[in-house]
């Protein structure tokens, strides 16, 4: 029996890396693939990158979702007391015969610049390189981790959810919020999240905000949350999302003058890259399901839900406020914010 081994970094996983190991997979009979987790090193790449710090529990997280089903254990090494190569080969080579759980007569990989230590400090154990000039993918995770939106289509799908874009978009009833989300997401070729609130308010509440209890808003957060989790997962860069757990706390003190006791566990300012805020400055349209719509009541309610996500630990100051009084505009500020948080951040495309 062949036991093969694929080691990497895999920061992020990558098509040039999934075809490796799946061409690797087809040449032995047991295949492990192992991650190479050095917490600093790995941090410091991500940093200086400018994105979020990706574990090596998110990595295996990711290949396993990509592996699954094929028999291909994904395992995760820590190198954290390792020397750096090329002092490290010695206690590399140890460490990965403990981390694979038998015996193995293959190590693949795509560096042709490693063979010389691979021979050297794996004695009786084939390396075999497959395609050194990545000319199949010509990617690399450097080139991902510092340029994802241009790179984007060989980001392994899994990890895609990590970079896309999380773009709120939030107001008080009637700013047009549902309308700008769905144009959003057609001009970025994209999925969005709308709110389902209206409709859980339509289908189980019959349309009457008086009777709304406490759990209906519970519901409501958790099904919210999965179906942003769904929107995410066939991002294309960015991903809309039409409403978040701070607006349906909102409601809840709206018509029951409390939070109810699970919303608040959904609340998560880090979660988006951008919010942008709708103020009231286009007309009130009434649907028989809006409730607050005299217009000092529409901007004392705009006042009140930057003050909840402020209680919350948003940084109300670093929101897009788009106050134009027509739909024209409000879209193009939307765009123009949205290409600024794309572009200008990490992943410039420039
Ligand atoms: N840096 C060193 O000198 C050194 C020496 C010995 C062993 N190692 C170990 O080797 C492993 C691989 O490290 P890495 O930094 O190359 O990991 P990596 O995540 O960048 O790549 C993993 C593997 O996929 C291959 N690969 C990457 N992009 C590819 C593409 N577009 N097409 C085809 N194949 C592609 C790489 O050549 C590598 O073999 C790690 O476990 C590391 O600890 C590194």
């Amino acid at each position: 029996m062949k036991v093969g081994v694929f080691p990497g970094k895999f920061l992020p996983p990558h098509r040039g890396h999934i075809t490796a190991i799946l061409r690797a997979h087809a040449l032995c009979d047991k295949l492990y693939v192992v991650i190479s987790k050095r917490t600093q090193e790995d941090g410091q790449l991500c940093k200086s990158a400018g994105i979020a710090y990706i574990s090596g529990v998110l990595r295996q997280r990711w290949l396993s979702q990509e592996l699954q089903g094929l028999g291909i254990e994904v395992l995760l090494q820590n190198e954290d007391a390792m020397a750096p190569f090329p002092q490290g080969w010695g206690a590399y080579a140890s460490l990965l015969k403990q981390t694979v759980p038998q015996p193995f007569g293959v190590i693949y990989g795509g560096e042709e610049s490693y063979r010389e230590g691979h021979c050297r400090y794996f004695p009786g154990i084939e390396y075999k390189v497959l395609d050194p000039q990545r000319t199949q993918w010509p990617i690399s995770g450097t080139e991902i981790r510092n340029h994802p939106y241009l790179h984007w289509d060989y980001i392994a799908g899994s990890a895609r959810p990590f970079f896309a874009r999380k773009v709120l978009i939030t107001g008080p009833e009637s700013c047009g919020k549902t309308t700008l989300t769905r144009k959003l997401a057609k001009v970025y070729c994209t999925s969005w999240s709308e709110e389902l609130g209206r409709d859980y308010q339509h289908d189980v509440v019959g349309g009457n905000g008086d009777l709304f209890d406490l759990e209906d808003f519970n519901r409501i957060t958790h099904l919210q949350y999965e179906q942003d989790l769904t929107a995410l997962r066939s991002a294309n860069k960015v991903c809309f999302f039409d409403t978040d757990a701070v607006v349906t706390a909102f409601f809840s003190q709206v018509f029951l003058g409390q939070v109810a006791s699970r919303v608040e566990s959904f609340i998560d300012p880090a979660k988006y890259d951008l919010v942008i805020a709708l103020k009231p400055t286009v007309p009130w349209v009434a649907d028989g399901m809006r409730e607050l719509g005299d217009q000092a009541t529409r901007e004392l309610s705009f006042d009140q839900l930057m003050a909840l996500y402020q209680s919350y630990g948003f940084d109300v100051s670093n929101f897009c406020a788009i106050d134009a009084p027509d739909y024209y505009q409000r879209l193009e500020d939307c765009i123009a914010a949205v290409e600024k948080s794309l572009y200008d951040n990490a992943g410039s495309a420039i």
